[in-house]
């Protein structure tokens, strides 16, 4: 007999989420049908998108959405043998059953020495996210300046390494000045700290005083309204996230954008990465054969515990990660 323990979302959050949001419940779960798995999870992700798409999504009393990575404790179903690693949406959960739809292996030629939980961060879904937004949508050239905010997140600091890897000239922001030292470890040219500086145009002149030609946006807000004013002519501009304004009960207004968009005739895109779902296997072979070469470097922000996971969710919406914020059991 197994007992599931997960963590469901009490009340739909008001603002930032609160420790009293969440409860942990236990399960038992039943016995094995034919064509089902039992999975334990090892690895867990925390995302930003778990935040506006709980609104969405889920009721209150769900089970928080979410992703791990699980390993199969049990089967009756020869196509997910015991043993074997899975990236499964079951949510934050410990234990679970699945009959094998969604449930992505690791690709066959994973290092044994790179940890699992890379498949939810940089050769996973967020690295997914920047290879796919940066190259399909801002199209960067060899010599561009690439600026990506978040920077030193699980998305940015990809976006900036693949900045890199393709000749441009990557700039990024970030909340604290230990982020900026690891920017600057693993390539950036110019960052800043967007809680510090007085002025948020004066920081974007001076890391690129000509402007910027591609602008990864993470985080929207008085920092978007701020970039798009030093973008140059035929600027593109991916708009992947906008986490400043998540947590907002009522839209927020800034300046209008339509006169930056019209006379500096810029281009500019939203996306969810699973639109790229069909090209998922070729990204993540780029992706993770970049980290064996070592030209793209990871970092993860570990938590360790499951009864931890609200902490490390709220932890990371307020900032504490560096690199990918994962749960370990
Ligand atoms: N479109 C898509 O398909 C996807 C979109 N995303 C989006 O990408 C962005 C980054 O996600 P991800 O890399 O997973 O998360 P991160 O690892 O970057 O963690 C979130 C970071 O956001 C920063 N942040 C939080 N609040 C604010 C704020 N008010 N202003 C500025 N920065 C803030 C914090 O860093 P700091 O200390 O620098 O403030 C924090 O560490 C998010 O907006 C997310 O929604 C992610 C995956 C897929
Ligand atoms: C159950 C929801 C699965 C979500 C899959 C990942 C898509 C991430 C899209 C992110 C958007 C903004 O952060």
């Amino acid at each position: 007999m197994v007992v599931a323990k997960s963590w469901t979302m009490v009340r739909h959050f008001e603002g930032a989420p609160k420790p009293e949001d969440f409860k942990l419940i236990e399960k038992e779960l039943p016995p094995l049908k034919d064509g089902e798995v039992l999975l334990e999870s090892e690895f867990w992700s925390v995302d930003p998108y778990m935040r506006p798409y709980s609104k969405q999504k889920l009721k209150e009393g769900d089970v928080m959405m979410g992703s791990q990575v699980a390993r199969v404790m049990e089967s009756k179903n020869p196509a997910f043998p015991v043993g074997g690693y899975y990236v499964a949406y079951a949510g934050w959960t410990t234990h679970f059953i699945s009959d094998g739809k969604g449930l992505a292996p690791l690709p066959s030629n994973w290092p044994e020495n790179l940890p699992k939980s890379l498949a939810l961060g940089a050769a996973g879904m967020p690295g997914l996210t920047a290879y796919f937004g940066l190259l399909d949508l801002c199209n960067p050239k060899e010599g561009d300046v690439v600026l990506v905010n978040a920077a030193a997140g699980a998305v940015g600091s990809i976006v900036g390494q693949i900045a890199k890897i393709k000749g441009c000239k990557a700039v990024g922001s970030a909340g604290s000045d230990d982020k900026l030292g690891f920017l600057k470890e693993i390539g950036f040219d110019e960052v800043f700290n967007y809680k510090t500086v007085s002025s948020l145009a004066e920081a974007l002149k001076k890391a690129s005083p000509d402007g910027y030609d591609c602008y990864f946006e993470n985080v929207g807000g008085k920092f978007a309204d701020a970039a798009l004013q030093q973008m140059k002519d035929f600027g593109r501009i991916a708009v992947c996230g906008a986490i400043s304004l998540y947590n907002d009960s009522v839209p927020s207004t800034g300046p209008y954008i339509q006169p930056y968009i019209l006379f500096k005739q810029l281009r500019m895109e939203g996306f969810i990465v699973t639109r790229w779902q069909d090209r998922f296997p070729e990204g993540q072979k780029q992706l993770l054969q970049w980290i064996i070469e070592g030209k793209l470097k990871y970092h993860e922000h570990i938590t360790n515990g499951f009864e931890n996971m609200p902490a490390s969710f709220m932890g990371m919406l307020k900032g504490e990660n560096i690199g990918k914020a994962i749960i370990k059991v």
